[in-house]
């Protein structure tokens, strides 16, 4: 049975497991480096990217999470995670912090603004629903989210969202000193691919929607003829699990 771990260091760790288990798929919990041996593939989840930097310091974790990326086994960034994965983040605290990289793309850790202007939306996936079915939206849960500035040319976007009319703008501390951040487009990226990296600036996992955790699960699958005992259920066994064509999608997710 393949085996995904979570890094479980701090954030949406838990919901992240229990959207596995949901599809019947056995996460196990990350917290030392020597943990990342045997993966088939890795969730970073959401939560407060500069904290979970601190806590990956602490452990030692930043060169084997690395080394991990660059196997090419699947890596999946929620939220922090997006963070976390990035070439460069803008809009960090000074001083900034590590980040793992491998995603070819700049992100801006608040691009939304505080914790006040979280937020939900359905977002348009039609490559979603193409891979897995379903609807072609998904509920997007944003949280105090990062948003995708710019991506290089081997990234794919799978979906953006429209910049809400509200956003604060957000000044970005920088070495030189406080400089004015400006966007100008009306839409932002807020998904990716690039390869086996996959990156959503917001939780699938605190949704009932498991199509973003099966989409994770089937990438490896495309790209190695490694076979998931996961995906052997059959497909009434995942229709009948999958909360997006059985019941509205409700909030929130805990178990
Ligand atoms: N929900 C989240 O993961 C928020 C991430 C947050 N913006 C950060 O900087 O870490």
């Amino acid at each position: 049975m393949a085996v995904v771990g979570v890094l479980a260091l701090q954030g949406s760790y838990n919901e992240h497991l229990a959207a596995l288990r949901r599809i019947g798929v056995r996460g196990v919990e990350v917290r030392k480096p020597e943990q990342l041996q045997g993966l088939d593939s890795l969730i970073i989840p959401g939560g407060e990217s500069t904290t979970m930097a601190k806590l990956a310091n602490y452990h030692n974790l930043f060169p084997a999470l690395q080394e991990f990326v660059g196997t090419g086994r699947p890596v999946w960034g929620t939220c922090a995670g997006l963070i976390f994965l990035a070439n460069k983040a803008v809009g960090q605290k000074s001083g900034g912090q590590e980040l793992i990289g491998g995603l070819d793309c700049t992100v801006h850790r608040n691009f939304f603004g505080s914790q006040l202007q979280s937020f939900e939306t359905e977002l348009s996936v039609p490559m979603l629903a193409e891979k897995e079915g379903g609807s072609d939206t998904c509920r997007g849960v944003f949280i105090r989210a990062p948003a995708i500035l710019d991506v290089g040319s081997d990234v794919e976007v799978l979906a953006d969202c429209p910049v809400p009319s509200d956003r604060p703008s957000i000044t970005i501390a920088s070495g030189e000193g406080v400089e004015e951040e400006v966007y100008s487009k009306d839409r932002v990226i807020v998904a990716v691919r690039q390869g086996n990296i996959l990156a959503t600036a917001f939780h699938p996992e605190l949704t009932s929607d498991s199509r973003w955790h099966r989409f994770f699960l089937d990438m490896d699958k495309e790209s190695d003829t490694k076979a998931f005992s996961a995906l052997s259920l059959s497909s009434s066994s995942r229709d009948s699990q999958d909360g997006s064509k059985n019941k509205p999608l409700d909030l929130p997710i805990f178990e």
